[in-house]
């Protein structure tokens, strides 16, 4: 017996909204078509919903093991499945970080525990993401990484960068980079170098300190072959850059996250609110812009949400000294939804391609399409219903985020791993 999702809407070719139903068997979806037969099936309503492939995350930050007060592998799965996403890759700056196998392994058997999302860790470049040594990256492959990244630092080393890529490129894993040359940072910077750190006196954090990176990694992809994907690109020379790059046939791509595409630094509160401070920051108005540009002109492949828990006491500390990070998993859809598709800037069937089909094209995932012969990973979103963002409502631990009160549609209803739903809005 199988589960037919009924009374919903898929998109069609030319992006349009069109009923079907879906039938799930076996963790696969079986049957797509307009009116299936009931057969004895179990039948879930998708009261009018968008029926879609289930959204992708690769840049989740889990927090366990080590700090699962902020997060766990079960609170942010929970997280992920009810803001639709099925796949989600986290990243190792955990204690200890994810550079081992044992790691690995823990993290996979949480997950498979958690019995929520598919979770996919990040195995670190270098040993406790101190930039040093490289790991065994065939052992971390072998244990069933996502892919290569020391995420919350920069590799600070182009020596160790070139050696790190050369390495992945032989053995067919991507690196993935968190962009920061320390040597242009102040201490205690916290917001964009730009008009709001101005009025304010503050100290900012340069966009030169993203986009030295960005450039030399590309340089150096080119030279190795890997694949090279650059994580949270904020500032407008990245985004030059990687177009530059793509122009020039190297194996580049690149994530947004919600929060760059929305904000800017002007939208920051002037209390100083430490719910907008985030790495990489907030950064102008022409950053924001050349951001949207780039995702339509495809320099900007996906959109991940850099689900960054903390807890309000960390978060209470000053905005020098709060910790840098915002959460988005049950946010993200809502949020894109409402301020990108419904005012027009993106069509809705391009916003589910880059949180679905395109991520797991760039990673060679074999997720994130809605055809039959798929994996059943799929999320049902309520289109019209609006609701108001509510952080004391989340599953996350964190309720880390500058989008409290902002009404929103586009919230998921419905979502199902491997043809198991986990999570249901009834
Ligand atoms: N993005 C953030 O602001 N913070 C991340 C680290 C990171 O992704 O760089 C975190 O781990 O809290
Ligand atoms: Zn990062």
């Amino acid at each position: 017996m199988g589960i037919i999702l009924g009374n919903g809407n898929v998109l069609n070719q030319a992006g349009e909204l069109t009923p079907a139903e879906i039938l799930v068997e076996d963790g696969r979806i079986v049957g797509i078509g307009e009116k299936l037969s009931r057969d004895g099936h179990e039948w879930v309503d998708c009261k009018g919903g968008m029926i879609s492939a289930g959204l992708i995350d690769v840049h989740v930050h889990l927090r366990e093991p080590g700090f699962e007060h902020k997060e766990t592998i079960a609170t942010g799965a929970k997280a992920a499945v009810r803001g639709g996403f099925t796949t989600i890759a986290c990243m190792p700056n955990t204690r200890p970080s994810i550079d081992s196998v044992d790691t690995v392994t823990y993290i996979l058997d949480k997950a498979r525990e958690a019995g929520l999302a598919r979770v996919i860790p990040y195995g670190a470049i270098t040993v406790r993401q101190l930039g040093k040594e490289l790991t065994d990256f065939a052992a971390l492959k072998e244990a069933g990484i996502f892919a290569l990244t020391d995420d919350g630092v920069g590799v600070q080393s182009t020596a160790m960068m070139k050696k790190a890529m050369k390495a992945a490129a032989e053995l067919g894993i991507s690196i993935v980079a968190h962009c920061e040359d320390e040597d242009l940072l102040i201490p205690g910077a916290a917001l964009h170098d730009g008009v709001f750190a101005a009025r304010h006196g503050l100290p900012g954090i340069p966009s030169e300190s993203e986009s030295i990176h960005v450039g030399r990694d590309i340089l150096l992809a080119e030279q190795t072959g890997v694949h090279y994907h650059v994580c949270h690109i904020s500032a407008k020379e990245s985004v030059r850059l990687v177009r530059d790059g793509k122009r020039a046939g190297v194996n580049v791509t690149c994530e947004v996250t919600p929060h760059h595409l929305l904000l800017c630094d002007e939208d920051i509160p002037d209390s100083l609110d430490t719910n907008w401070k985030m790495n990489p920051p907030l950064r102008s108005r022409e950053d924001r812009a050349a951001l949207i540009a780039g995702l339509k002109d495809g320099t900007i492949d996906m959109i991940a949400t850099d689900h960054a828990p903390h807890t309000q006491e960390e978060k209470a500390n000053g905005m020098a000294r709060a910790p840098f990070g915002i959460v988005g998993l049950e946010t993200a859809f809502p949020l894109l939804y409402t301020n990108l598709v419904q005012t027009g800037e993106l069509t809705l069937q391009r916003l589910v391609e880059l949180l679905t089909v395109e991520p797991a094209k760039a990673f060679g995932l074999p997720y994130g399409r809605l055809e039959v012969g798929a994996a059943a990973d799929i999320t049902v979103i309520d289109l019209t219903t609006e609701k108001t963002i509510d952080p004391t409502a989340f599953a996350s631990k964190g309720t880390n985020t500058p989008f409290a009160g902002w009404a929103c549609k586009g919230w998921p209803i419905l979502t199902l791993v491997d043809g198991k739903i986990v999570h249901h809005d009834a």
